[in-house]
């Protein structure tokens, strides 16, 4: 690549001689035959360029893709390995942004910084040979470039300080859109489209303002920069014009001279195209290093799920152990949302937590599967604390469904058996058994390699809710966690499932979070939460003869003898 630029360079310098000779060896001498040969001997050069640019264009390109992939994919890397906290503190028009943001670093590394090396090589270059026909010329013509590249400079910061603020209003912008995207349904449901697209509008007016104010800083430094550059050609040829009448040059070596001066035009605006772009990058990069700079959910001294296997402790003393503990989202101004929770979950049992809306039942759940690091007290699986364990070992030994699970754009199998390259098939047969999903597969064309989610056909909430059941056996976890996982089934479905989870539950940790009685009463204990703290626990019968919390969230159910 650097070859090339060379040679682009020579070529450069090599066309100000042949105008020089053209004009006074050639036309001053009448000699047609060296005019012939000059004038072809410049359309070698030229083609000699337009070849270098092809290939200079070609080479950009290529590494343009390659530093573009690796830097995504570093970063999408990064991403996924971040605490979902994280992900709740930022938009998804937010990331969307960042990620278009590599574009400018990419162009930087590749095109702009190649270009200016370029440019710089053909600008010495010329310099050179402006010196080599006059010094004064020289000075006058660097004096105006160092003044018009100041000013530009000058310019950058308040650049920098638009730009952040246009980074802000575009990830708006693209959030915007998601979110009208994604909440189509409800939008029209509800009448909401204008109101959103007028909302969107008004962004797009303070997009436009920031905007506004760009150009007109852009306009700035670009007139001066340009009245500038015009002056210092006007100068140099003058100057160059008095020499020639005092005799003191050539009228080819003025031709020269005003050549190279058209031609360094392009590699002082290119350094200031250069340094927008460094700049640009710069800020990209900073974006990205607040992501890069976030600390990873995986720590260097965790440790592996089976060293919790390995305590030895006596088997109804084997479990997971809560400990004073209490949780709340958001900085310490917001409320508790989990207080001071002492629990023991044993291994191998079924625990059912119930509790009303909003009493912090999936937050307990997911303090379980590490989403969120306690404020205060602690969680030990056996001897283990969860902190030190893991969390993508710890997650690779829980099966999960969650209220919001999600069906990814692939194949129901694909959907069941999700990261696992070669899927067992039996299995996956008794996964699919399991979560009585069987039928609604073989009534499909394609049955298992249907697609499904977003790109393909769409399904029910109680199809969504067996197929997240099926990804949760068939990954035949030691700790099983279901939260208002058969919510959305009729009674009929959801009886056959418990029935069919019965015999898969067997010698696992279970916890359920559930609202129907029919799920909770075989539990071999049930956790009551309100508002944040355990107010009862124990087994069905016992909580329904206390006639406390429990009974009253389930007296109309029982009343129904459900
Ligand atoms: N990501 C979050 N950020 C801030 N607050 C949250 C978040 N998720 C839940 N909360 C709050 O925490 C409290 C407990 O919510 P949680 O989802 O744990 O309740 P729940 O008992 O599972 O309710 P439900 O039965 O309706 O699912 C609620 O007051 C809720 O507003």
């Amino acid at each position: 690549m650097f070859l090339l630029l060379l040679m682009g360079s020579c070529i450069s310098l090599g066309l100000p001689f042949l105008t020089k000779n053209l004009i006074d060896k050639g036309v001053s001498a009448k000699n047609l035959s060296l005019i012939s040969l000059l004038l072809l001997a410049q359309l070698g050069l030229f083609l000699g360029t337009v070849v270098i640019g092809i290939i200079r264009n070609w080479l950009t390109l290529r590494v343009g893709a390659r530093i573009n992939i690796t830097i995504i994919s570093d970063y999408l890397k990064k991403v996924l390995q971040l605490p979902v906290r994280f992900f709740e503190t930022k938009m998804m028009g937010d990331f969307n942004q960042r990620i278009q943001d590599h574009e400018r670093i990419e162009s930087f590394l590749t095109s702009q910084s190649l270009l200016t090396v370029f440019s710089i090589l053909t600008f010495s270059a010329f310099l050179v040979v402006l010196c080599y026909y006059d010094f004064t010329i020289l000075l006058v013509y660097v004096l105006l470039t160092m003044m018009s590249v100041g000013w530009s400079y000058y310019f950058l910061r308040k650049r920098r300080i638009l730009n952040y603020y246009r980074f802000q209003r575009r990830s708006e912008n693209q959030e915007a859109v998601l979110e009208m995207l994604s909440g189509v349904t409800e939008m029209k449901l509800n009448g909401f489209e204008n109101f959103k697209r007028r909302r969107w509008e008004q962004l797009q007016e303070k997009l436009f303002q920031i905007n506004m104010r760009i150009l007109k800083q852009d306009q700035l430094q670009s007139s001066v920069f340009d009245m500038l550059n015009h002056l210092k050609n006007v100068l140099a040829t003058f100057l160059a014009a008095i020499y020639t009448v005092k005799g003191a040059m050539t009228l080819g070596e003025l031709l020269s001279v005003s050549f190279i001066i058209g031609q360094m035009n392009a590699p002082v605006s290119q350094l200031i195209t250069f340094f927008r772009s460094l700049q640009d990058a710069k800020l990209s990069l900073e974006r990205l290093a607040e992501v890069e700079q976030h600390p990873e959910e995986w720590q260097p001294d965790q440790i592996g799920m089976e060293h919790t296997y390995e305590a030895v402790l006596p088997e109804e003393e084997r479990g997971i152990y809560l400990s004073d503990l209490s949780f709340r989202y958001g900085s310490a101004a917001s409320p508790l949302v989990l207080k001071d929770i002492n629990l023991f979950i044993p291994e191998g049992k079924v625990t059912a937590i119930v509790g009303a809306s909003g009493s912090g039942k999936t937050t307990l759940l997911k303090l379980l599967l590490k989403f969120y690091a306690p404020v205060k007290g602690n969680i030990h699986i056996n001897h283990c604390n969860l902190q030190d364990i893991e969390s993508a070992s710890l997650r690779d030994h829980c099966g999960v469904v969650m209220q919001d699970g999600f069906i990814y754009s692939d194949t129901i199998e694909r959907n069941i058996v999700t990261a696992d390259e070669k899927p067992d098939a039996q299995r996956f047969a008794n996964a699919v058994r399991m979560a009585n999903v069987k039928e609604f597969i073989q009534s499909l064309p394609l049955k298992e390699k249907t697609k499904i989610g977003a790109a393909g056909n769409n399904i029910s909430g109680g199809q969504k809710q067996r197929i997240l059941i099926a990804r949760a056996v068939y990954k035949n976890p030691d700790y099983v966690f279901l939260d208002e996982a058969t919510s959305a089934l009729d009674a009929e479905n959801e009886r056959v499932i418990h029935d069919n989870l019965t015999g898969f539950f067997q010698g696992k940790t279970v916890v359920i979070i559930a609202h129907r009685l029919s799920t909770v009463k075989n539990a071999d204990q049930v956790i009551v939460l309100k508002n944040g703290r355990v107010v009862e626990q124990g087994y069905h019968q016992q909580l329904v003869q206390h006639k406390g919390e429990y009974f009253n969230l389930i007296k109309n159910q029982l009343e129904l003898g459900v």
